[in-house]
């Protein structure tokens, strides 16, 4: 089976820091990849490069076999994304972002307002849909910017934290979206450090510490190698140096006077 998305020898720097030394994965179709690892890993920039946002990189990334170097404007039209920051356009209202945003897509009128009501519902955000997005909550925000990564349908869902500021009822109906996306054959990439919702929804799992990829498996395989761990005891043993629970003393001890 050919690869949706292909990362080979991937390196980035910001100026003389090298974040990303030389990470390499293939993501079959329909595969939901768990992409894992403790703050500052190098998970945002992965994405980023992925999805044609940072350009100066080193190393080889093809998606359905466009390379990303010479036609990233292809590949961004095949892909769906949902960045860490909701970076949205205050002064409009999610009608208006969301109509730009599909016309960037080059959907027609019709279709995009039929799915933009038909996400809004979903999302409980028809009482809200001609109100300026300043007003919004972070939750409400996060749900505009996961419509908006939706809206033209596309084959590959890049989602960098999705579930941050969203409600414990709205966590399920994404966690449950993101497995019926995948059962129709949609490619997941879903970045995150909630482990107990990484494990729940991803087939497979790469979790990657100061911008190399330390595991990459199934849970179950990952699971066989260390010991039967959940795989948050399996995050910890590959990334932490120390005692967690020292490291909660310390900072306890920050507040002595
Ligand atoms: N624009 C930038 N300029 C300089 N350094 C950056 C920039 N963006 C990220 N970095 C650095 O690159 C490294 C990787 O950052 P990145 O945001 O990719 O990590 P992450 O795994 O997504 O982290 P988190 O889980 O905290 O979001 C970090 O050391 C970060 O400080």
């Amino acid at each position: 089976m050919e690869p949706v998305i292909s990362i080979q020898n991937l390196r980035k720097s910001y100026g003389e820091k090298e974040v990303l030394k030389g990470i390499s994965l293939e993501v079959y179709p329909g595969q939901v990849l768990g992409y894992i690892g403790p703050n500052g890993a190098g998970k945002s920039t992965t994405v980023k490069i992925l999805c044609g946002l940072l350009s100066d990189y080193e190393g080889d990334i093809s998606v359905k076999g466009v390379n990303l170097k010479t036609d990233p404007l292809k590949i961004k039209s095949m892909i769906g994304y949902v960045p860490e920051l909701a970076e949205l356009y205050d002064l409009l209202t999610p009608v208006e972002y969301l109509q730009f945003t599909g016309s960037l897509y080059g959907m027609s009128e019709e279709v995009c307002n039929e799915r933009i009501n038909r996400l809004m519902t979903a999302f409980s955000l028809q009482p809200n849909m001609d109100q300026r997005m300043d007003t919004f909550s972070k939750g409400m925000r996060q749900k505009v910017l996961i419509s908006a990564g939706l809206i033209h349908n596309p084959d590959i869902i890049i989602l960098d934290e999705p579930l941050s500021g969203l409600d414990a009822n709205s966590v399920i109906i994404v966690k449950e979206l993101i497995s019926k996306l995948a059962r129709e054959g949609k490619t997941i990439f879903y970045c995150s450090h909630m482990m107990d919702v990484v494990e729940k929804v991803s087939d497979r799992i790469v979790l990657i510490d100061q911008g190399r990829v330390l595991a990459d498996g199934s849970i179950a395989s990952l699971q066989s190698q260390y010991d039967n761990k959940s795989l948050e005891a399996i995050f910890s043993s590959l990334t932490s140096q120390g005692s967690l629970s020292e490291t909660a003393d310390e900072l306890m001890r920050a507040f002595d006077n």
